[in-house]
């Protein structure tokens, strides 16, 4: 039976970078939530079977939005953590998820995926073992920083095999959730779930992607994130 695609979209942080006075899934770009537009671009571009998304407790611009009346959708409640998030996303989808179908984690703090780089993402590691993710070059010269308040370079780092991770990332419904559950129980950080992956011992592929796949994070993030969407 051909595997199912889940899309599990965590949006339950608080956006303490971003010094807004909402969370920044819930700022706006041209009078939409960006978490709204980051759902319709993926949900309108892939077959998923279903989306999950973690919200944070205190949550209440959901029902505001686009999202809360899209039946595709379910929520569930996020964790301290990123990595908790997306656990939790897959505990709430897993009476609905076979171990091996597929599950596409992407921030909701990404709007500006490009229709191409997901379609790619998913053919490429369609028959993979393990999945994998997308991912930029690094383009600039690398400085590793030493101690002090104001960082001085400790050297430069050699740039030619170093990738920016970015999302969406693609594994296993159930290799995926024992890599967390696994990384989680030994209190492994994992900021994304190819770390995870990779701590189980698997070595998920790099899919080359659009370096204006932005993670808006600060707050000049934001026009930046604006002016791609215009050109998308
Ligand atoms: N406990 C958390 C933390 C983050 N996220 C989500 O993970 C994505 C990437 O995380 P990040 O950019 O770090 O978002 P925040 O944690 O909100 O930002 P900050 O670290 O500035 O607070 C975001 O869509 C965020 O909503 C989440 O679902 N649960
Ligand atoms: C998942 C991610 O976007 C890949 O680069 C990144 O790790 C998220 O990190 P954050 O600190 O939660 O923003």
């Amino acid at each position: 039976m051909k595997s199912q695609l889940w899309l599990v979209v965590p949006a339950a942080g608080i956006g303490q970078r971003m010094k807004a006075e909402c969370p920044k899934q819930y700022l706006k770009i041209n009078n939409r939530f960006i978490l709204d537009i980051t759902l319709s671009r993926l949900l309108d571009n892939a077959p998923f079977k279903g989306c999950m998304v973690p919200l944070n407790p205190a949550d209440h611009w959901w029902p505001d939005s686009e999202s809360a009346k899209d039946d595709r959708i379910q929520t569930c409640t996020g964790g301290k953590e990123r990595a908790d998030s997306v656990l939790s996303a897959l505990h709430a989808l897993a009476e609905q998820a076979e171990d091996s179908d597929w599950v596409l984690v992407h921030d909701a703090a990404r709007p500006c995926l490009h229709g191409h780089d997901l379609s790619n993402l998913i053919d490429t590691l369609s028959d993979h073992p393990v999945g994998g993710l997308l991912a930029a070059p690094v383009a600039d010269t690398l400085k590793l920083a030493g101690g002090g308040v104001q960082p001085e370079v400790e050297e430069t780092v050699d740039r030619s095999r170093l990738w920016r991770a970015l999302t969406p990332q693609m594994f296993r419904f159930g290799a995926l959730r024992a890599a967390l559950e696994s990384c989680l129980e030994n209190n492994q950080p994992v900021t994304d779930e190819s770390s995870a992956m990779e701590f189980s011992g698997k070595m998920p592929v790099l899919v080359e992607g659009r370096p204006d796949n932005l993670k808006i994070t600060v707050p000049s993030d934001l026009a930046l994130a604006e002016f791609i969407l215009g050109r998308l």
